[in-house]
């Protein structure tokens, strides 16, 4: 089967270099990328044909994974529309953006897929969830999904929710790294080894909580000594409602997966076009 990954960046870089690991062949995966540098370079990194014409990649493709920002979703498949088999398979990648518009710009006959799938594909622990039409074999999908981590299918209206948790999820544990990482360099300890302690300590924490069939706030008991060093943590969290200020969280970034489902394509692509920075955690340091 061969593949094309339309918009090479961050996710689409991620579900490629996943995909290599996992023993996919080179000449087997098609890309595209903007600009024309950032195709060359992705071409001469990963050893892959990458141009920046949609068309020409999909027309090479089985599958077509279209990785672009939501609001540039529509103005891709536009492009790749008329190059399109009958037999092809488009699936996008995108938040927000629903079947029914997807499918409004492609061919009849052509199979439209969701996945909502996260960076971890870049280690093959993605966690993807697919939706597609009723009826759809969704099998070819989701073993090249297997290929990057587990997959998962759900209804279309679970997608918002599942962005949020699974796709922008990471980043709640990056959020977390980043904090405790921090507190550990301004408690005096030395970067390096914060960062390794504190990677370390997310990755076993993570295999320890898959490898149970207990819930999560029963392994958290098991850490906490009566009296001891977890509780007084937990103290200071719970008294900051941290538990709600996540699920405001998740609520917030479910809540922009519609909104950018509502954006009309016109807004949509100068959004898209516009070079927005991604928001960043402020840096705070408390004084030593
Ligand atoms: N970043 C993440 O962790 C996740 C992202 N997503 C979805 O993946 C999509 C991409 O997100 P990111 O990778 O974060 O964005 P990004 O901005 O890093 O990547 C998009 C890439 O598409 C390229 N591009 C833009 N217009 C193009 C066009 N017409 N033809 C070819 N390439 C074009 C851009 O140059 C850029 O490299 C979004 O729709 C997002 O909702 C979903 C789950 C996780
Ligand atoms: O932040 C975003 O909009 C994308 C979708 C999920 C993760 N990143």
């Amino acid at each position: 089967m061969d593949i094309a990954i339309l918009g090479v960046g961050s996710l689409g870089e991620a579900v490629l270099i996943g995909l290599l690991e996992s023993g996919m062949p080179p000449a087997q995966i098609w890309a595209t990328a903007q600009p024309a540098e950032r195709a060359a370079v992705l071409a001469d990194a990963y050893g892959i044909e990458v141009g920046t014409d949609n068309a020409s990649a999909a027309t090479e493709a089985d599958v077509v994974l279209v990785a672009v920002r939501p609001g540039a979703v529509e103005g891709v498949l536009d492009e790749i529309a008329p190059v399109l088999e009958g037999d092809a398979v488009v699936v996008s990648l995108a938040a927000g953006v629903p079947l029914r518009r997807i499918a409004a710009r492609l061919p009849e006959g052509v199979t439209t897929v969701r996945a909502m799938t996260n960076v971890a594909a870049r280690a093959r622990e993605a966690a993807t969830a697919l939706t597609a039409p009723d009826g759809t074999d969704l099998t070819e999908i989701e073993d090249l999904f297997d290929r990057v981590g587990v997959t998962v299918t759900v209804e279309e209206p679970m997608m918002d929710l599942i962005t949020a948790v699974g796709g922008s999820g990471p980043a709640f544990l990056f959020y977390l790294a980043d904090a405790m990482t921090t507190a550990a360099v301004d408690g005096g300890m030395d970067p390096h080894a914060a960062r390794v302690m504190v990677d370390q300590m997310l990755l076993g924490a993570c295999l320890h909580l898959q490898s149970s069939d207990r819930p999560a706030a029963e392994i958290l008991d098991d850490i906490t000594t009566p009296g001891g060093t977890t509780a007084a943590a937990l103290d200071v969290l719970n008294a900051a409602a941290v538990d709600d200020t996540v699920k405001r969280a998740v609520g917030a970034a479910a809540r922009r997966g519609r909104d950018l489902a509502r954006l009309t394509p016109p807004l949509a692509r100068v959004r898209a076009a516009a070079p927005s920075p991604r928001p960043r955690r402020p840096r705070r340091r408390s004084p030593r």
